[in-house]
């Protein structure tokens, strides 16, 4: 028989075209229950609900948030654990953009959600969609606590000429425009990891949450010192869809050039571009794919990602003075392993020694790449967002 938790927490985390969700007892940090909605809003969506050892996947559209949460609240009544009897004391809700407003979890009233909604146009791809997810929550499971989670938070403390663009100081303030950064809550949980498994607080660290989203970050002792997202989850990195950096001024040219509308540069720069706009494809697994099928296009779009990638880490490096430690977290981080190595390769000069094997390896938990020898840590650590949401949503009962 499975042990009982004392407490759980069912934790909502909406991305752009996605839900990811666990039911986890967050004093242990085991997962009683978790699943992920693909594709939301597309053709067909693909649902999958993992519950003691059995997994139940589920074909079908999905046409937007509200829609693919009810649908997970019903495959747990039907595939089990029952959340009538799971002993849930918060639902935790991750939300990307909080702005100025929050610098830690906050108890959902309507208030919270007003303030989730004015920020809408700095978190554009996202908080609609936490929206959704925490209407339905709350309508569906409205006797206990929700919580929101920003992944601003862990950087709200940014040096100030980090956080500070050199623009106009009063249009500036006046209209909040400021680097607010993205996926803190994963950099946080994974930077943590990383101090606790080398037994060092003092470290200067370097993580690349490398997903559909990307974004990098310095940390020094535990605090965020810089980070790639900005205003919004647009700048930064190659991203699946997203440019990352670029010169602004492609949008007047755009406008005044090619008379597109801001609408349309916004979709394009947000959603037509990045590794889906150089490749054709925003999956790196295709990407690679048609690499070894020989496509030009596909090996540029590799080394264009590398390159801004390796230009970040030599950035944060000299802001730190040092690096110490480098790790790779998300979807792509965790799994790309010639990603790994080619990035390693380009950053040699840093005195940084891959262990071949040990990236190559297919392991489950956190675990060093580089060799002894190594000049800079290099480490794979899974990130596990729903935990630490859940592990801040119980802070506030
Ligand atoms: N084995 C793999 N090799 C390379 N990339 C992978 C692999 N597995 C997953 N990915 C990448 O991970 C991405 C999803 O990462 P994830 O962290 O879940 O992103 P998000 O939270 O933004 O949806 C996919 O788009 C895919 O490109
Ligand atoms: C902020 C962000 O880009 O999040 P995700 O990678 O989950 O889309
Ligand atoms: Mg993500």
């Amino acid at each position: 028989m499975t042990q009982q938790a004392q407490r759980t927490v069912l934790v909502i985390n909406s991305g752009s075209s996605s839900i990811k969700y666990q039911l986890v007892d967050p004093d242990s940090g085991r997962a009683l229950a978790s699943g992920l909605v693909e594709r939301i809003g597309e053709e067909t969506g693909a649902i999958t609900h993992k519950h003691e050892g059995r997994t139940t996947e589920i074909t079908q559209a999905v046409p937007d948030h509200g829609a693919g949460l009810a649908q997970v609240l019903r495959l747990f009544e039907e595939k089990g654990p029952s959340l009538a009897e799971a002993h849930i004391v918060a639902v935790g809700h991750r939300v990307v953009q909080g702005g100025r407003h929050f610098s830690g979890p906050a108890l959902i009233d309507d208030d919270v959600v007003a303030l989730i909604e004015e920020l809408v146009p700095l978190g554009p791809l996202h908080n609609p969609a936490h929206l959704k997810g925490i209407e339905v929550g709350r309508s569906l499971l409205s006797d206990v606590p929700h919580v929101a989670v920003f992944d601003t938070a862990f950087f709200q403390d940014l040096p100030e000429e980090a956080a500070r663009y050199a623009l106009d100081r009063e249009v500036a303030d006046r209209y909040s425009i400021r680097r607010y950064g993205a996926h803190g809550t994963s950099h946080q949980f994974v930077s943590g990891e990383v101090s606790a498994l080398l037994g060092r607080a003092d470290l200067k660290q370097i993580v690349l949450h490398l997903g559909n989203g990307a974004s990098a970050s310095a940390v020094v002792a535990g605090h965020a010192v810089e980070t790639s997202m900005g205003l919004t989850p647009l700048e930064g990195l190659v991203m699946g869809g997203r440019t990352g950096d670029i010169d602004p001024a492609a949008v007047f040219h755009l406008a005044r050039v090619a008379g597109m509308s801001i609408d349309e540069i916004d979709h394009l720069f947000n959603r037509g571009s990045g590794m889906k706009g150089l490749s054709g494809d925003n999956d790196m697994r295709e990407v690679w794919k048609r690499v070894a099928a020989g496509e030009q296009e596909a090996r540029d779009a590799m080394d264009v990602y590398l390159h801004r990638l390796t230009k970040y880490v030599g950035a944060y490096t000299a802001v730190m003075g040092g690096l110490d430690a480098l790790t790779f977290t998300a979807g792509i981080g965790e799994n790309d392993a010639r990603l790994r190595r080619e990035l390693c390769q380009r950053l040699a000069f840093l005195g940084i020694e891959l262990d071949e094997a040990a990236n190559e390896e297919r392991a489950d938990g956190a675990r060093v790449i580089s060799t002894p020898g190594s000049a800079v840590t290099v480490l794979v650590v899974p990130t596990n967002e729903e935990l630490a949401i859940a592990r801040q949503a119980v802070t506030l009962l």
